[in-house]
């Protein structure tokens, strides 16, 4: 791993427990900031309600429901605390340095100081939290009854064609996010997937909570453990074979985001509007990609909110998924967005979630090559003799 990586592992990494809901309420106030939260939703009839509901009541001062109390919400059990640790490379946990990691005090260190003015606890008791000031789902062309439950929910619902009928949309999720940018107006945008299930608050609240708090932040990933099959840390199957390598080995800066293509991101509009979306499901390789040379390492951090649930794709629909995502990294090195100089012994740093966070693991990749046998003297002679 980078030393620049290890660096921004400590710095910009974060669990969601580091600002309390509160907190970010006041921060909101005190910089004026609107937050808009962004489904691109395609068939989610299953789902798409529930997380609309949830947003509604905790986070859009509940709609009409009674609004959290101003004492700051107690973690609930199986709330992430840590982030990530920075640790040895390639070396099991037991093995890790007697150098504290990064603690959660050290990650928010700069939020302590009082980085926003008024953002201290201190606030009136009453204080409904308002983070969410609007909250669209953008229908990809459903044939279920997603827009219905999401506006029964209380979401506002706008159909991919009716954004821009001047440019037909084409299929994909990447379309979606595009357009979503044209029918909304917050100056934080914050995605999140309507697919997902168990679906908690903290994913939005962690991910915009940086973006409200850390001037010099743009954009905030998610990061989750993200099971499969009932196996912890078994989920994010083209992360792991496609994304992570790809980014490692091209773009090695970005090697510590836990989870690169996460569906749940936010970004300030200033950013993704100055940025091209691939219509599919490059969009959020790419978006990371060009985000990175756009606004620099420092700008982009990520938040631990703890387990992302969600429906599984079969094999051969990841392996399309897989494609279109390497394409993007494909037109993105064409047009030279390359990450410092290849390392000259490339690495590949996975995560693995331990009582402490994500512990990062780094192995080197398999580089070598041998020459043509041929090339050879003992097989020349051999072929002699
Ligand atoms: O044409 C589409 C396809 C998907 N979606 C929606 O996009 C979200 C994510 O799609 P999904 O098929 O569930 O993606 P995953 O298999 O979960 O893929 C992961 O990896 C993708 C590639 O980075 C990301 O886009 C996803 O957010 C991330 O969850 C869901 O709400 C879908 O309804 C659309 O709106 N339009
Ligand atoms: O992010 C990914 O790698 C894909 O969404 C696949 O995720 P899954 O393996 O958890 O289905």
């Amino acid at each position: 791993m980078l030393e620049e990586v290890e660096r921004w592992l400590a710095r910009r990494s974060w669990s969601v427990a580091d600002r309390p809901r509160q907190q970010l309420a006041a921060a909101k106030r005190a910089t004026g900031a609107t937050v808009s939260v962004v489904l691109p939703a395609l068939d989610e009839e299953e789902t798409v309600g529930e997380i609309v509901a949830v947003i509604r009541r905790e986070l859009m001062g509940g709609a009409g429901e009674p609004a959290e109390g101003g004492a700051q919400r107690p973690a609930p059990s199986g709330r992430p605390a840590p982030s990530v640790r920075t640790g040895p490379e390639g070396g099991p946990a037991a093995g890790a340095p007697s150098a504290p990691a990064p603690s959660r005090a050290t990650a928010t260190g700069s939020m302590a100081s009082g980085s926003v003015p008024g953002a201290g606890a201190e606030e009136e008791a009453d204080e409904r939290v308002r983070l969410v000031d609007e909250l669209v789902v953008i229908d990809s062309g459903s044939t279920d009854r997603t827009a219905e439950v999401a506006a029964a929910a209380g979401a506002r619902v706008v159909h991919r064609d009716a954004i821009l009928p001047r440019i037909p949309a084409l299929p994909g999720k990447g379309e979606v996010l595009w357009r979503s940018l044209l029918v909304t107006s917050g100056d934080i945008v914050c995605f999140v997937d309507a697919d997902l299930r168990q679906f908690s608050a903290d994913f939005v609240a962690g991910i915009v909570g940086p973006l409200l708090t850390e001037p010099d932040v743009h954009l905030v990933k998610a990061m989750y453990d993200r099971p499969l099959g009932g196996q912890p840390g078994q989920g994010g199957r083209v992360t792991e074979l496609m994304a992570r390598p790809l980014l490692n080995l091209h773009w090695p800066r970005l090697a510590g985001f836990v989870q690169p293509l996460g569906g749940e991101y936010a970004a300030r509009r200033s950013l993704l509007e100055q940025l091209p979306f691939p219509v599919g499901y490059g969009v959020e390789l790419g978006l990371l990609v060009d985000a990175l040379h756009t606004v620099g390492l420092d700008a982009l951090a990520q938040v631990d909110v703890g387990v992302r649930r969600h429906r599984h794709q079969d094999g051969r629909a990841l392996g399309r998924m897989a494609a279109a995502i390497y394409r993007t990294a494909q037109l993105r090195l064409a047009r030279g967005r390359l990450g410092p100089p290849a390392l000259v012994r490339p690495v590949l740093t996975q995560f693995e979630r331990t009582e402490e966070g994500f512990e990062p693991r780094s192995y080197e990749v398999d580089t070598e090559e041998r020459p043509p046998m041929t090339k050879i003297a003992e097989y020349a002679r051999r072929r002699v003799a």
